[in-house]
């Protein structure tokens, strides 16, 4: 029992440069309901669409294990065979429902590959042949099975179309039944739900898991149904995987918390500021990349999906999610610089004694031209030194440097002594912030030029 029905193997799909799935695995065990969450764009419909034939994956494996022991390679199967062959089925984002059919008609037309076998695909059918007439009957039944289970029996001669909205849902789930799937992949099956709705999709899913031998593999936004229902949740950031686990474990992963619930950039900022990653918090000041990471937006619903997902391509090149666009990677760098800024408070709270024998101890390093306040009370805009961020400049500032001047005139002892409280290694030389702050200086000491037209003031 409680064998992988389904088992991803480093599957990544590629569209032209965007990649939509970067190195994915996981497993869905047989009689689980398996839960595939994450924002918006994050890969979920790919994935279905790789393991139901709709997409060649550019990438990796995905080997389904059948109830017979037969083992499926889905990655190099035909979509029609998927279906057939090794029994997966699906639903879509969007109902696709045959509206001007009935219930029942529905549900035939989905057993119609088990009647054309029972025809031999001949006019046999049509004349009664005893063996058609069988199947025929026996679709008929399982047809009406499902439309039980569904709750829409009474409704079985009405027109799909004229069905409620959730109702639909459970016909589609009915239909997709009715081809007897070992795999029932469900792409958001409580879109759109009112909350009687969702209960009773919650219950026919929960039926199917205890009552046949269906897995289900489940795309869902709705985390009321996920967290009920599911036994095993797999969370996707960016076409990747950030968390997999019970609902219990992935609903409280910090990582999850801050990819799919949403965590503001403030919120991030703050950290980073707090633990002083100037460069990191540089990349929060500059426009976001609209192209490939998250819009204005801090909602994570509504994240794009990047092309620069870590992940290497066929030919080696290393490509690496950008800090801002992964919420996931956030927390892990945050997390990372919390555990050092621990490990340095605790060094710095030993005594200094006992780190550095008294001979050995530097010379503490200072820079000659500091003045106690800015001159006139109005101090330079120090960020517009490319390399000074707002944290820099703060710093700065509380080390009593406040004009593009004082920077000019840094000779090398200066630097040195800058760079050890800024904690910079030779980042001062190489941006040439001297350089830039002898340019800006001498902007600054020119005397403002009088508007040559003689406008007055606030004219336009
Ligand atoms: N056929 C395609 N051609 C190009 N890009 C595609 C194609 N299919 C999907 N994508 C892109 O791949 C990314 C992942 O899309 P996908 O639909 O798998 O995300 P999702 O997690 O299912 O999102 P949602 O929750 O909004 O349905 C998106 O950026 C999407 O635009």
């Amino acid at each position: 029992m409680n064998t992988p029905i389904l088992a991803v193997e480093h599957l990544s799909m590629k569209f032209g440069g965007l990649v939509a799935i970067g190195d994915l695995s996981f497993e869905a065990k047989r009689g689980d309901i398996t839960a595939l969450i994450g924002p918006n764009g994050a890969g979920k419909t790919t994935v279905f669409n790789c393991i139901t034939g709709f997409y060649k994956p550019t990438e990796g494996m995905i080997r389904l294990g059948g109830r017979s022991g037969q083992q499926f390679l889905l990655e190099r199967m035909p979509g029609h065979e998927i279906t057939a062959k090794a029994k997966v089925a699906r639903t879509f984002q969007n109902i696709r429902l045959f509206s001007g059919m009935t219930l029942l008609e529905n549900l035939l037309v989905a057993q119609h590959n088990k009647l054309m076998l029972a025809s031999g695909y001949t006019v046999l059918g049509l004349l009664g042949f005893s063996g058609y007439r069988r199947a025929s009957a026996e679709s008929i039944e399982l047809a009406k099975f499902w439309l039980e289970k569904a709750n829409l029996i009474d409704r079985a001669d009405d027109p799909a179309g004229d069905l409620p909205y959730g109702a639909q849902r459970r016909l589609e789930i009915a239909r997709a039944m009715c081809t007897g799937p070992e795999l029932l992949c469900l792409d958001e099956p409580a879109a759109g739900l009112n909350p009687r709705e969702s209960n009773a999709l919650n219950a026919l899913l929960m039926d199917i898991k205890h009552n046949t031998g269906t897995s289900i593999l489940l795309i869902e936004h709705d985390m009321s149904v996920v967290m009920q229902i599911s036994d095993h949740v797999v969370v996707l950031e960016y076409g990747r995987k950030i968390s997999d686990g019970n609902p219990d474990f992935v609903k409280s992963d910090p990582r999850v918390v801050a990819a799919y619930l949403g965590v503001e950039d403030e919120e991030v900022e703050e950290v980073l500021i707090e633990v002083g990653d100037e460069q990191v918090i540089e990349q929060f000041d500059a426009e976001p990349d609209r192209e490939h990471g998250p819009g204005a937006s801090s909602s994570m619903m509504a994240g794009a999906v990047s092309d620069t997902i870590g992940h290497s391509d066929d030919r080696g090149e290393r490509i690496t999610v950008s800090k801002r666009a992964s919420k996931a990677q956030q927390v892990d760098d945050r997390e990372a610089r919390a555990k050092a800024k621990a490990a340095a408070a605790k060094a710095a709270a030993k005594p200094v004694a006992a780190r550095a024998p008294k001979s050995a101890a530097p010379k503490a390093r200072t820079v000659a031209n500091t003045l106690p306040a800015p001159r006139g009370g109005v101090a330079d805009r120090l960020v517009l030194i490319k390399g000074i961020g707002p944290v820099n400049e703060k710093k700065l500032n509380e080390h009593g440097i406040f004009h593009f001047d004082q920077i000019a005139a840094w000779k090398k002892a200066d630097i040195e002594a800058v760079e050890a409280y800024l904690a910079f290694d030779g980042r001062i030389a190489r941006e040439d912030w001297v350089g830039q702050a002898r340019k800006l200086a001498r902007t600054a000491a020119k005397p403002a030029t009088k508007p040559a037209t003689g406008k007055r003031e606030g004219s336009r």
